[in-house]
């Protein structure tokens, strides 16, 4: 039975999930060094925010096949680490929008009249009317960066609220940040008209700091900010020398570059700052979403299923993978034929998409492809993840084509490598029926089923070669199943393709290559 430790604390719902196909260890608040120890035990591990999954954890991992956040950020894990072993990383990027949104609307709301400050001086015994005079934010500019699944529903409730929008979000179009009711503006602009600035964009080097010393001393003197989003996209020493300086009117921050925060200079700031402990995603709903979304796939990884949203397998959806399901297959099959004619190093992998195959939702047909190429070399360590990051480390590149107009089968795909030793292609398409068929090989029309076994030869069409190939193979006890000749012209170059039922002895080939007429061969394993 599969094993799944759960690092951080999770919905109950999550584990009963995971209980169907698994053994499921709770285990919250593990050092690292001691989830490093343990982790080698694990096929699955199911975290939140507060687990660190550092590329000596995925390393120490080695039986791990899914990494599951429960939640958005993924900034926690190191996916590339990840990616490079086809460790699946999963997360639930709709589970806790709703939650994140509020908290970032309630923490606005909060920090402009005081809340937190004003709540706990009526519990201290006072009742203190005039230092807790807040703002309004009806009217005021709300400074959205990031209009993604959270930064929207801001956008929303905010403009219910009479708030003036300007966003901020170099991936998004006009017309969408029109629909959602912002002017899109840079970032710039937003800094020194805002009154409210939140944040709702991931953390990446790009965003490290994104907000410093320089850009809020261009803030106006009013402005109050909202980190719902990540610890570290703000500057926190230059955040806190702006509060007390005046310089800004305030800030509300719920996630910090260090959690949980210790030592901090915002914790002496006074009813400006309201800090809340990474709460964003702690509502009752909110962990029952996630903690099924992320359960459900990783019962589904570890059923051999594919997973839902996962961050690095791009394009691979269910209903996209249920519809190229039997293109998978051909795509290997010929992914691992083409490697096997190039022989040698392959430099570039050419695949063309055709018929019906010939649109954007088979992208993945050209990781299959990958992972078959691939599997010479790698065996049982590439798969969906990890084959594109296995190709650009070995310096394969890879081209991608698509041509509707060839129509010979509904849908058929071509492969053509080229490697140290030469460029050889084949050509693939699917019957009725579901079966492979290879079409083509070096430019020549076939028409062969694939099989584990299998020879081809590069010949000249003359009487005799079929007989005499067929003897050798029979004096080495290998049986032919079946066999094809393509050739374009009668006793012109000729391809033969020989499905056989028993392996190919070691020293066939020399011998093959010594039958007259034939000027190359080549063995291939599918
Ligand atoms: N405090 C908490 O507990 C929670 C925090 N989060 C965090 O909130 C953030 C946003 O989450 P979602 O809205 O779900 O993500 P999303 O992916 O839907 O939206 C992110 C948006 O940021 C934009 N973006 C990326 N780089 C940018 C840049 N350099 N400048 C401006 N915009 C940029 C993207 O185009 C995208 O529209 C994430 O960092 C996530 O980890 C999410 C849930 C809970
Ligand atoms: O989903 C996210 O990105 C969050 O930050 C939520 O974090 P949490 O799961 O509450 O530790």
């Amino acid at each position: 039975m599969s094993k799944v430790l759960v690092s951080d604390p999770i919905d109950q719902v999550g584990i009963d999930i995971l209980s169907q196909v698994a053994s499921v260890d709770v285990k919250t608040n593990l050092k690292p060094e001691e989830l490093v120890q343990i982790i080698g035990e694990y096929d699955a591990l199911m975290i939140r925010s507060g687990t660190r999954v550092t590329q000596e954890i995925i390393e120490a991992g080695t039986q791990l096949k899914i990494i599951g956040r429960a939640g958005v950020g993924v900034d926690n894990v190191d996916v590339p680490a990840a990616t490079r072993k086809g460790i699946v990383v999963v997360n639930s990027p709709e589970g806790n929008t709703i939650a994140a949104a509020e908290h970032a609307l309630a923490m606005m709301l909060s920090m402009s009249r005081y809340i937190p400050d004003a709540n706990a001086s009526v519990k201290r015994g006072e009742w203190d009317r005039k230092t807790f005079v807040g703002a309004e934010v009806y009217k005021k500019t709300l400074g959205i960066v990031g209009l993604g699944k959270i930064g929207s529903h801001v956008a929303g409730v905010a403009k219910a609220l009479g708030m003036k929008l300007l966003a901020f979000d170099p991936f998004i179009s006009t017309e969408r940040a029109e629909q959602i009711g912002c002017q899109l503006v840079d970032l710039e602009l937003l800094i020194q008209q805002a009154d409210y600035i939140t944040l709702h964009i991931p953390k990446t080097p790009e965003t490290t700091h994104l907000i410093n010393a320089e850009r809020l001393a261009k803030m106006k003197p009013t402005t109050r900010i909202i980190n719902c989003a990540r610890g570290g996209i703000i500057d926190e020493e230059a955040l806190a020398a702006a509060i007390k300086e005046g310089k800004i009117a305030g800030a509300a921050l719920d996630v910090y570059e260090i959690e949980p925060l210790g030592e901090s200079s915002l914790k002496s700031i006074g009813k400006e700052a309201v800090l809340t402990p990474h709460l964003g995603a702690s509502t009752a709903e909110a962990q029952v979403n996630v903690a099924i979304d992320v359960a459900e796939q990783i019962r589904d990884v570890l059923l051999g299923l594919p997973a839902r949203s996962a961050v690095n397998i791009p394009g691979l959806n269910p209903d996209v993978l249920q519809e190229l399901k039997p293109y998978m297959q051909l795509a290997e099959t010929l992914g691992k034929l083409v490697g096997q004619l190039a022989g040698g190093r392959v430099e570039l992998l050419n695949v063309r998409l055709q018929g019906e195959l010939a649109t954007n939702r088979s992208q993945p047909l050209v990781v299959a492809s990958l992972k078959g190429l691939l599997y010479q070399a790698l065996r049982e360590r590439v798969n969906y993840v990890n084959a594109s990051i296995e190709a650009k480390e070995r310096g394969i590149r890879v081209i991608e084509t698509r041509d509707a107009s060839i129509k010979d089968y509904a849908g058929s795909l071509h492969l053509e490598a080229t490697g140290s030793l030469g460029t050889h292609s084949v050509t693939g398409a699917l019957l009725g029926d579901g079966e492979i068929r290879l079409t083509n090989l070096d430019g020549f029309p076939i028409n062969v089923p694939p099989s584990q076994h299998m020879l081809f030869t590069l010949h000249r069409d003359q009487p005799g070669i079929i007989g005499k190939l067929g003897s050798l193979l029979g004096s080495y006890n290998v049986n032919i199943a079946s066999m094809q000749v393509g050739r374009k012209i009668v006793r012109g170059e000729a391809v033969m393709a020989l499905s056989l039922d028993d392996p190919l002895p070691d020293g066939i080939l020399t011998e093959t290559i010594k039958v007259p007429g034939i000027r190359d061969a080549y063995t291939v394993t599918l």
